[in-house]
């Protein structure tokens, strides 16, 4: 029995995967896309399974469902899904998106040029570019984005102590900076971050409560961000993003910029009004910037954040049909390890 088929837009942003999901979306229960993610989590996570795992994706697979909007000023919301679950926010996944759905008229903005966007961690601004038919930039600002622990020395087996820092910039990371058992990852092959990043994920999450102050189901610390050398001399720094089980972001990573530039804003090394070009694990560049400083008051007291953004570059390259069918042994995917 077919379960179910969906038509996809498959597009990469600076090399990471995005399918956008244009039918088949279940109705979600829920008045916030926070809470429909929790619905979608708890009874359609079998889509996400199929589309995302072998042998329908793999294992950087990252997409996105387009719904409308939950807010009266919004055009849009998007509920992000990809191999480690649904995430409350998605940089990459936003750039991909937007160019996929206004190329192919998915989403008509109120204004030309400019999307309001509901998502799970809050809601965020766009600004995109176009060329004749194709969007040729995408700008997104970002949630507020802080840094949330600082100079943690973790115990990793076989490895050694690693200091670290946590940040938020729409996803909780783990950020390890060149030291004594971590030469940068210019010195690093893929195999040895998938190696010890979820080595590195698990000491952390287990020692380190990361709760989001406004939204307690933005939790748990889900990335690591490893830093080094840039390949490019216009870069201001490089990164490689762990997520999920064995993926490395091919992008730079939008909320991974956004917690870089938080945890080096908290330490005097970024201030408001920079730009900030970081480079991914294959040469490719985000811009982001500071546009802001916030602060939040919490029952734990004022947290200072800043409000980033980040302008990156996506491209289509198919359109897919896709059918999960539950006569089909592997209709929900597998992993291999
Ligand atoms: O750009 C981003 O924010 C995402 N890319 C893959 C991992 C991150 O969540």
């Amino acid at each position: 029995m077919i379960k179910g088929t969906f038509f996809c837009i498959d597009a990469h942003t600076c090399g990471n995967p995005v399918r956008i999901v244009t039918s088949g979306h279940p109705n979600l229960r829920g008045h916030s896309m926070s809470e429909k993610r929790q619905d979608f989590l708890e009874n359609h996570d079998w889509i996400r399974q199929g589309l995302m795992f072998e042998p329908r994706g793999h294992d950087m697979m990252s997409g996105a469902f387009i719904y409308p909007p939950c807010s009266e000023d919004a055009d849009a919301s998007i509920l992000f899904i990809e191999t480690s679950g649904c995430l409350p926010m998605c940089g990459h996944g936003t750039i991909g998106t937007v160019t996929g759905a206004i190329e192919n008229g998915l989403i008509t903005p109120k204004i030309p040029g400019q999307l309001t966007l509901d998502v799970p961690a809050g809601k965020i601004q766009v600004e995109y570019q176009q060329q004749n038919n194709k969007v040729t930039a995408v700008k997104l600002y970002n949630v507020a984005s802080y840094l949330a622990h600082q100079n943690i020395v973790l115990d990793i087996p076989e490895l050694g102590q690693l200091v670290v820092d946590v940040s938020y910039g729409g996803n909780y990371y783990v950020i390890v900076e060149p030291q004594d058992n971590f030469p940068g990852i210019d010195q690093w092959s893929a195999g040895d971050i998938l190696r010890w990043s979820p080595i590195v994920r698990s000491v952390a999450d287990a020692v380190l409560e990361c709760i989001h102050p406004q939204d307690p189901t933005v939790c748990g610390i889900s990335h690591v961000l490893w830093t080094g050398r840039p390949q490019n001399l216009e870069s201001d720094a490089a990164n490689a993003v762990f997520y999920g089980e064995k993926a490395i972001d091919r992008s730079p990573c939008g909320t991974g910029t956004s917690a870089r530039m938080a945890q080096l804003f908290a330490k005097g090394l970024l201030s408001k009004g920079d730009t900030f070009t970081h480079e991914s694990y294959i040469g490719s560049q985000f811009v982001g910037k500071i546009e802001d400083e916030v602060e939040i008051t919490t029952p734990a007291g004022v947290i200072k954040m800043i409000k980033p953004s980040i302008q990156g570059w996506a491209k289509v390259f198919g359109k897919n049909c896709i059918t999960i069918d539950d006569e089909d042994p592997y209709a929900f995917g597998f992993t291999v390890s």
